[in-house]
């Protein structure tokens, strides 16, 4: 680490907690899209901000997508763009909520833990998940953990409750948008919900919900700018 790559102090709350901890952040353009049509993945983050999405990777124990992220954007969920980690280690734990198991054996996730690029992913699923399915993806590699539904899905609380009996205890939520909704409509799930809006317009794209709209959560301090792009830092009322 270079003396001016430390990690940013306004994260640093990210991991003052050794208690169940979990931030929520997504990149969005002004008119709060967050991927192009049919979900094609958008580079909405400029280099400065997508650092800073590095570091909150780094300063967390997991990372969590769902299932249609994983379909639509094959992520590898690491630290990539910070120099100091080549050590596969300081990235988070990947963890996929995938209901039927339907993630592609041969996704990014995957293929670094096998290649020992990255760390083993865990697959929370619904215990009527087919066999075969929870067959093939744990001997390609993922840990297959199955819960109970609850209404038709897999329970945010009880992944994170599980996340941090496993020590996983500070969890990055990084999406797509219909996890974003979930954590948005659980009561006391989030911890801190961090933002980075991208001056670009997309028009016709997958949306999510204006935070600033939501109610429940208010401003934790004052935006940051990044590059071209704003921060926006939120905690719950
Ligand atoms: N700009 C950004 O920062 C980011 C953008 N994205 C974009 O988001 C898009 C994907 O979003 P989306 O299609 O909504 O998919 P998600 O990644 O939100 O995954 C949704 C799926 O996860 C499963 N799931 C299991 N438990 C839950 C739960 N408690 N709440 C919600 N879903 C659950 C469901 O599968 P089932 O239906 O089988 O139950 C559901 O269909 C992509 O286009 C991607 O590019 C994603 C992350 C960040
Ligand atoms: N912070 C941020 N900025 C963007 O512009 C993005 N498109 C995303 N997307 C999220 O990052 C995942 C890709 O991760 P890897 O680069 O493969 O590690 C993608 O799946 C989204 O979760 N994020």
């Amino acid at each position: 680490m270079t003396p001016d790559e430390s990690q940013p102090e306004y994260l640093i709350d990210a991991l003052a907690t050794r208690h169940r901890s979990a931030t929520l952040t997504y990149a969005q353009s002004r008119d709060n899209k967050i991927a192009g049509p049919g979900g094609q993945m958008l580079p909405l983050s400029c280099p400065e901000s997508m650092r800073m999405t590095h570091w909150m990777r780094y300063m967390h124990d997991a990372i969590l997508v769902g299932v249609g992220t994983v379909s639509a954007d094959d992520p590898q969920l690491n630290t990539r763009h910070l120099p100091l980690t080549s050590d596969k280690q300081r990235s988070p734990r990947p963890v996929v909520l995938d209901t039927l198991l339907v993630t592609s054996t041969g996704c990014r996730l995957l293929l670094n833990y096998r290649t020992s690029a990255g760390r083993q992913p865990l697959f929370y699923h619904s215990k009527d998940a087919p066999d075969d399915r929870r067959e093939a993806l744990s001997a390609a590699g993922a840990e297959m953990v199955a819960m109970p539904l609850l209404n038709g899905h897999i329970s945010m609380h009880a992944v994170l409750d599980d996340l941090d009996q496993r020590g996983y205890h500070s969890v990055m939520i990084e999406g797509g948008a219909k996890i974003i909704a979930s954590c948005l409509a659980a009561p006391n799930l989030l911890d801190r919900i961090i933002v980075t809006v991208s001056p670009s317009i997309v028009g016709q794209g997958i949306e999510v919900e204006d935070i600033s709209c939501n109610g429940a959560y208010e401003r934790s301090r004052s935006d940051l700018a990044l590059g071209v792009d704003t921060i926006s830092f939120y905690k719950p009322i």
